[in-house]
């Protein structure tokens, strides 16, 4: 449902990643991983239209897509998840969810089917949420916009990992029954691999190792390779 082919992108005049062809179907979730600086936020903020596109496409739905354009990404179907949340924190939970209902869309109610613990935090101002009820809140406030594709960046920020694993079967519920394409970037290698269809590891700006994402979950030899590059020869003497 989205792919890109050979795509560059970064910040000002600094290119920060090349040659990116990826693929996410509808009804998957892709993990992007990579160690820090890889480029992973700079992509998905490409994919979003909030960055330039410097060379290659973006499609959806077979579709071209305009880069640089968040509002054409957006009407698309295309929704970010961005890793600070940006709630609006003095706005209540329904009042957030309120504001990004789309005309013939779910009412914010309808959020509660999948996000239930948000009930008893409804008419609180989203700025006193736990963190991980702010990012139900934000995942959910991604979900009433009924996205083809989420770009979901780093959930697990500052959360436990019994709150962020929670979180990773919620996003896997929303690809299976809502059929939304995911991208996932995600520090969190061994919770992001276990709900994932596919995984890419990227590295410096190019995907460095990608496929099934069971087969690299088994492969840790593999993965270490991808993350930190192949080990240096030993010295000779
Ligand atoms: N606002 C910015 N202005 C200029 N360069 C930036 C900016 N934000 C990030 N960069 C640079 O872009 C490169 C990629 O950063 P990016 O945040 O996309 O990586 P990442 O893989 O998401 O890393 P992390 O996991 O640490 O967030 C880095 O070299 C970083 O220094």
């Amino acid at each position: 449902m989205l792919s890109c082919s050979g795509l560059a992108g970064g910040r000002g005049a600094t290119t920060v990643f090349r040659d990116i062809d990826l693929t996410v179907d509808a009804g998957s979730v892709l993990a992007l991983l990579g160690p820090n600086g890889a480029g992973k936020t700079t992509l998905l903020l490409t994919l979003a239209g909030l960055l330039p596109v410097k060379g290659g496409t973006v499609s959806l739905d077979g579709k071209p897509l305009r880069g640089g354009r968040p509002n054409v990404a957006n009407a698309a179907g295309v929704v970010l998840v961005p890793d600070n949340r940006c709630l609006f924190n003095t706005l209540t939970v329904e009042e957030n969810l309120r504001v990004a209902t789309r005309r013939g869309g779910p009412e914010p109610k309808a959020m509660l089917e999948i996000f239930p613990d948000l009930e008893k935090r409804w008419s609180i101002p989203a700025g006193a949420l736990s963190g991980g009820e702010q990012q139900m809140l934000a995942l959910a406030r991604a979900l009433i916009q009924q996205p083809k594709v989420l770009l979901v960046d780093e959930l697990s920020m500052g959360l436990a990992p019994l709150v962020v694993a929670a979180l990773f079967r919620t996003v896997r519920r929303i690809a299976d029954e809502h059929g939304c394409a995911v991208l996932l970037v995600e520090q969190h290698v061994d919770l992001a691999l276990g709900v994932a269809t596919q995984a890419a590891v990227l590295r410096r700006g190019e995907v460095v190792l990608s496929g099934p994402a069971a087969e690299l979950a088994g492969d840790s030899g593999r993965l270490e390779q991808a993350y930190f590059g192949a080990p240096e020869p030993a010295p000779s003497r």
